[in-house]
């Protein structure tokens, strides 16, 4: 049972909008029957200090001491400041982006290190956001051994955060929320089960681990003739070669349906690549002359052809998928993909066609896609695969480098110049970001040259981007 006072906020709450009710699509791609919107707050100053005094109050009753408040931005701001104002707390904010002139600066405001500051957030459903303030501001020396939020959703942000040394404390709860609504009368029955099922079923939701899961800092960078010198498999060394001699991390995902376009494409941006990733099952005049031709675009340019197929079934049918059809694709392609999710049958079923011609095969880790399905220990069960196949897996296609091994590939697709997003999901980040904070070697794109005005001249940017984000951090 909830207090009087907060059964009456909740009704309010409802009253306003800020909880709604219905079909939402959430951050993470999630499909949920219940929404909360606590932006809404700051067009109800009256209410806006009340919860910032349930904060407050939530923090006493915790015992919790602390010398400075941070909001996760954007929403919790307003929060955060109305708490540090009400209650002389003193603030500092956490910009999204560092500027990009003067001071550079992530953090605003005066703090000291050693400092005890606590996270303010509005709603949390896994935590991934205060875990993301956390790790920066932990980064600045600030130290973080507790956050609270305004509601919780009940999805596993408190475990989540458990597990990373960060407490909790939550001033309401979805359910709590919910039932107070029933009872007076302002949702129905069936609403109740609706939302009590789905958080039954997502209450264990991950914080993405999108980041380096071994940041930069923790491992040596080494320049790519050195990552050649200490392969074993001859298709990494070349490829690394290739990166060294051309000064490129750039692979073209040429994604055309006819072979004429693609063979433009190839010409066009092949003194800029390592690799071009093509899919072959997207060519509709696709035929045997084909492979000969892109080979020969190949070995004039000096880069290797990466056939995007992301094989995902068992060993029998990939090892026929690889060598039979149309495509025959072991025959020309240096490099496959595969999901791994099928189990090791699947690498020992394209190693029979794949290892006598020295190719190679990239598993796939993560995806770029929103709301992709990928669990959290997907990707080091991955590596822990990778680890094992070493004598035909060269690398990984991911959003964040599993392992330091150097003499592993990261592939990451998903790059813009700009960070950005198209309609079915897809999801760029710039080629900084994903070399110098999630740890790729290989940044893969294509549309963003593809349908550039001048694909030449865009992949000629795209090389320098990559290339530069990688020798920054040597
Ligand atoms: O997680 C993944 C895995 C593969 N891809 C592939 O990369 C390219 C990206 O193309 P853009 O035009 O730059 O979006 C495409 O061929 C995908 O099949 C990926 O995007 N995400």
């Amino acid at each position: 049972m909830c207090s009087i006072k907060l059964a009456s906020l909740y009704s309010t709450l409802f009253e306003i909008g800020v909880v709604k009710f219905g079909h939402f699509t959430l951050k993470s791609g999630l499909q949920a029957p219940v929404y909360v919107d606590l932006r809404l707050l700051v067009s109800h100053p009256d209410l806006l200090e009340a919860f910032a005094t349930e904060v407050w109050n939530t923090l006493k009753r915790g015992g919790i001491e602390y010398d400075i408040v941070c909001g996760v931005p954007y929403a919790a701001l307003p929060l955060a400041t109305c708490v540090s104002v009400r209650f002389n707390v003193p603030m500092v904010i956490r910009r999204k982006e560092a500027k990009g002139y003067g001071t550079k600066k992530l953090i605003e405001g005066d703090y000291k290190q050693g400092q005890r500051c606590i996270i303010v957030e509005d709603v949390v459903t896994s935590g991934a956001s205060i875990w993301e303030t956390v790790e920066l501001l932990t980064a600045e020396g600030l130290t973080i051994t507790d956050a609270v939020v305004l509601m919780n959703r009940e999805q596993g942000a408190t475990k989540n955060l458990k597990d990373l040394g960060i407490t909790l404390h939550s001033v309401c709860h979805l359910t709590e929320c919910m039932k107070a609504l029933h009872q007076l009368g302002k949702i129905d029955a069936e609403t109740v089960y609706k939302v009590t099922k789905f958080l039954e079923i997502n209450n264990e939701t991950k914080i993405p681990t999108h980041k380096a899961v071994t940041s930069c800092k923790e491992r040596k960078i080494l320049s790519f003739k050195e990552r050649a010198s200490l392969c074993q498999h001859p298709l990494t060394k070349r490829i690394f070669g290739i990166m060294e001699e051309k000064k490129t991390n750039l692979c073209v995902a040429a994604d055309v349906t006819f072979c004429a376009k693609l063979l433009e494409i190839a010409e066009t941006v092949g003194p800029h690549i390592c690799v071009l990733k093509i899919h072959a099952d997207i060519l509709e005049d696709f035929n045997s002359e084909f492979p000969e031709k892109l080979k020969d675009v190949a070995k004039k340019h000096n880069f290797v052809i990466f056939e995007d197929r992301k094989f995902a079934d068992i060993g029998h049918t990939v090892y026929m998928q690889y060598t039979k059809g149309i495509h025959t694709i072991v025959e020309w392609a240096d490099i496959i993909d595969c999901h791994p999710l099928p189990g090791p049958g699947i690498l020992e079923g394209l190693k029979q066609a794949g290892i006598k011609k020295g190719r190679g095969c990239l598993l796939i880790a993560q995806m770029s896609t929103k709301g992709n399905l990928v669990p959290a220990n997907y990707p080091e069960a991955t590596a822990h695969f990778a680890d094992h196949h070493r004598d035909f897996v060269i690398g990984f296609i991911g959003q964040s480098r599993l392992i330091p091994d150097p003499t592993f590939i990261n592939f990451t697709p998903g790059i813009k110049l700009e960070e950005s997003s198209d309609s079915l999901g897809q999801q760029y980040v710039t080629p900084q970001e994903a070399i110098q904070n999630r740890g790729a070697d290989v940044i893969i794109v294509g549309r963003g040259i593809t349908d550039a005005n001048d694909p030449q001249a865009t992949a000629a940017e795209y090389k320098k981007a990559g290339f530069d984000a990688y020798s920054q951090l040597l």
